[in-house]
């Protein structure tokens, strides 16, 4: 079939490239000519996991193209995909519409009459309806996407499940015939009316989101009891119902959507009249826990950061990703630096961005580089690579050897027993123990 995708940025490119791995002729549409430069040179212009290799493969190929161009799109295709970016509105909770009212008017004059729009950006309920009602030459879908950075190939192609948002039997057997190899391969389709379909995609971030604060509340919990949130989340996540993903207690999450998504579904249930207010709960034990790593560098610093020289290991918000919206490490970061600190990133993808993003940040080329006279050292994004750092090593590297673990991810044992003062979220403190040491790790000679 002949489709095109609207908005060419992590789920859009990663739409169209899946779409043309599945067999279909793609054009990709941005209103970003760089973006469309590289992506038509087969260059990915961020950080995903297999992707470089489809785009290469198929824009070589000649099955997929990208334009600037919307008339061009809406003469081209059969089928519409808009995934153009919904963010938090400025001074507001609500999800900014502007660029998702312009795609669709933008492909809806140039497409061929009955043509089927699908949306998938992830929107506010009733969004769908009021855009059929707004154009009715062509046909609206929603499709919601549920990949996430960092597995979006592998999501796209090999879904949990496809949710098709559809009024008519012509729509449904559209998205059907698009995504056919993806149901013979036996993934499960929900078909629903449009709120349904919208409501599905804000539930899903919302139950994710809400697992991760519960896990995180815990976290608080045990930090004022003694407990330890590893050894409770394992504990409890044994039993299915529960179950052990989505309870990594830790800074806590970013990104593009989770932060944005509930506040947004929040805010749109208030306008439908019903308190979906726990998301506001969920929200600011997220943040919590991002004062909370501030709050134990102060203490780890003598009461102030002032001067202090820290390490911040990691700046994505999440590892094999170089996307730093709404980051927890960076956010840490800069507050630090805010407060005085000498403050030095790394992370192995996210330099550039978050380079231009954060520019009075210090940035290091390595793990090492970044230890290097460190006086406290934070582990806020959990890279593999952060594993495997030795700590026997690192404790030479460092002026003192104090590290908070902001993901719940090292070693504390293995970094404790190399003389540091090891400290995690949720979990007790770990004091080094090399002779000649004190309880917060003085400096070493050797
Ligand atoms: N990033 C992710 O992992 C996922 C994102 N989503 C949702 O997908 C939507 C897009 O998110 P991202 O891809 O992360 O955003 P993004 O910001 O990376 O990409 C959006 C793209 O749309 C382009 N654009 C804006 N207006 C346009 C127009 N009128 N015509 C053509 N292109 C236009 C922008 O230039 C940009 O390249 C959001 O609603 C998000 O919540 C859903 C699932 C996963
Ligand atoms: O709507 C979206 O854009 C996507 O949002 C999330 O995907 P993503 O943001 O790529 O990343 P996640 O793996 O969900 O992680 C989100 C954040 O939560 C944090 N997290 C995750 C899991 C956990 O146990 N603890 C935790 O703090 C991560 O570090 C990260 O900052 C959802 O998982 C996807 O299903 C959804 O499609």
């Amino acid at each position: 079939m002949r489709l095109t995708v609207i908005g060419t940025g992590y789920l859009g490119a990663t739409h169209a490239a899946c779409m043309a791995e599945l067999g279909h002729e793609v054009l990709g549409v941005d209103v970003d000519p760089d973006k469309v430069a590289a992506l038509q040179a087969g260059r990915v212009p961020f950080h995903e996991p297999g992707l470089p290799e489809l785009i290469a493969k198929h824009t070589a190929s000649g099955r997929l193209r990208f334009t600037t161009d919307h008339a061009a799109a809406g003469a081209f295709g059969e089928v519409h995909f808009v995934c153009v970016g919904t963010p938090q509105r400025k001074g507001s909770d609500g999800a900014d519409l502007t660029y998702v009212d312009a795609a669709f008017a933008a492909i809806a004059g140039h497409a061929a009459e009955g043509a089927l729009l699908v949306g998938k950006s992830t929107v506010p309920v009733g969004t769908a309806e009021r855009l059929a009602a707004a154009h009715e030459r062509v046909e609206v879908a929603w499709n919601p996407e549920f990949l996430r950075e960092g597995f979006a190939v592998e999501d796209t192609l090999r879904p949990d499940r496809l949710v098709f948002g559809v009024r008519s039997s012509h729509a449904e057997t559209t998205l059907r015939q698009v995504y056919a190899p993806v149901l013979d391969a036996g993934t499960p389709l929900v078909t629903a009316d449009f709120p349904t379909a919208e409501l599905v995609k804000t539930a899903a971030n919302a139950f994710l989101a809400t697992k991760i604060s519960f896990i995180n509340a815990m976290a608080e919990i045990c930090e004022a009891a003694g407990g330890d949130v590893g050894v409770l989340a394992e504990a409890i996540g044994y039993d299915d119902r529960i179950g052990k993903k989505f309870l990594r207690a830790g800074v806590g999450f970013g990104g593009g959507c989770l932060p944005k998504d509930i506040r947004a579904f929040a805010h749109r249930a208030g306008e439908l009249g019903v308190s979906l207010d726990f998301l506001r709960e969920v929200d600011a034990i997220n943040m919590r826990r991002r004062d909370k790593v501030v709050e134990m560098a102060r203490e780890l610093c003598g009461g102030s950061v002032l001067g202090a020289r820290i390490a911040v290991l990691g700046a994505a918000f999440k590892p094999d990703s170089d996307d730093i919206r709404d980051s927890p490490a960076l956010n840490v970061a800069a507050r630090l630096r805010l407060d005085g600190a000498d403050v030095t990133v790394y992370d192995p993808e996210a330099l550039d961005n978050a380079r231009k993003a954060f520019p009075l940040l210090g940035y290091a080329l390595s793990a090492e580089e970044a230890l290097q006279g460190a006086d406290l050292v934070l582990h806020l994004t959990e890279w593999p690579q952060f594993r495997e750092i030795d700590p026997e090593r690192a404790a030479r590297l460092v002026t003192r050897a104090r590290i908070v673990d902001g993901r719940g991810a090292l070693d504390g044992e293995r970094w404790a027993a190399a003389g540091w003062h090891f400290r995690a979220l949720g979990r007790p403190a770990l004091a080094g123990e090399r002779p000649g040491q004190g309880l917060w790790g003085g400096k070493r000679t050797t």
